[in-house]
């Protein structure tokens, strides 16, 4: 079968696979089993999450007010301009990114440049430059309340926060910028994973998929 989407057939550059959905529907899920099966040799994942702006100018407490769900709040220009970089055969250095502390840390992971380039995160299928940088495009779908319980636990176990705290950033600025942006997103998707992370006949397909296009590389 031939794969042809918007690539040249004579392939040198990495294929660049984006993984979006809303939060807590599985991307990490299935970013790691597309690691897992491609190998970790030939995959290199970028977060849209690392590229939340610095707001060392803000107070911990004002910084945990901001709307971190809507598209202004990441430093998408530079996300663009590494993963060009990374397709041209050149490793970056991205951005480390503290939820604990709503900020930027001042270290950096070198992200190699390698066969396969996974770009994750909930709103990257909202800006336009970054989609057309991917070859393949997947959206990871769940219930909106099997999505809240799983951030709900995730936040608490991992991201310092309390239960109050997540049901007011939920309300708040989660929910009204999924409606807004994440959701409508879906629309630009190949393949669309129904049920989140463990659905494993659409990620086995998808597996599929990647194998053949990595293989070409
Ligand atoms: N289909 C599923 N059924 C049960 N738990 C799941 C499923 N998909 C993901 N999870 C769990 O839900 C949590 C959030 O998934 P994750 O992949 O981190 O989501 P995201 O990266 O989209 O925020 C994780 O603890 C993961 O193990
Ligand atoms: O400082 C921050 C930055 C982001 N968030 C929240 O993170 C999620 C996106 O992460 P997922 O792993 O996809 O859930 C987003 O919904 C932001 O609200 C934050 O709370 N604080």
């Amino acid at each position: 079968m031939r794969y042809d989407f918007h690539m040249n057939d004579a392939r040198t550059a990495p294929v660049i696979i984006g993984i979006a959905g809303g939060s807590g529907s599985g991307k990490t899920t299935v970013v790691r089993r597309l690691t897992a099966s491609l190998g970790d040799a030939k995959v290199s994942v970028l977060e849209h999450d690392r590229y939340y702006r610095d707001r060392s100018d803000l107070r911990l407490e004002e910084r945990a007010a901001l709307n971190y769900d809507h598209p202004d709040s990441l430093e998408t220009d530079l996300l663009v301009q590494h993963v060009k970089t990374l397709r041209s055969g050149e490793p970056i250095q991205a951005p480390q990114y503290d939820f604990a502390r709503h900020n930027r840390l001042d270290t950096f992971d070198t992200v190699q440049p390698r066969t396969a380039i996974i770009v994750e995160g909930i709103l990257i299928f909202a800006d336009a430059p970054l989609r057309a940088l991917m070859d393949v495009k997947v959206f990871v779908d769940a219930d909106d309340d099997t999505r809240f319980i799983r951030r709900l636990q995730r936040d608490i176990t991992e991201r310092g926060r309390t239960v109050q705290s997540v049901i007011d950033q939920y309300l708040g600025s989660v929910k009204p910028m999924h409606l807004e942006f994440v959701e409508p997103s879906k629309r630009y998707a190949d393949i669309i994973v129904p049920r989140g992370g463990h659905n494993d006949v659409a990620i086995e397909m998808l597996l599929t998929l990647a194998r053949g296009l990595v293989a070409r590389g």
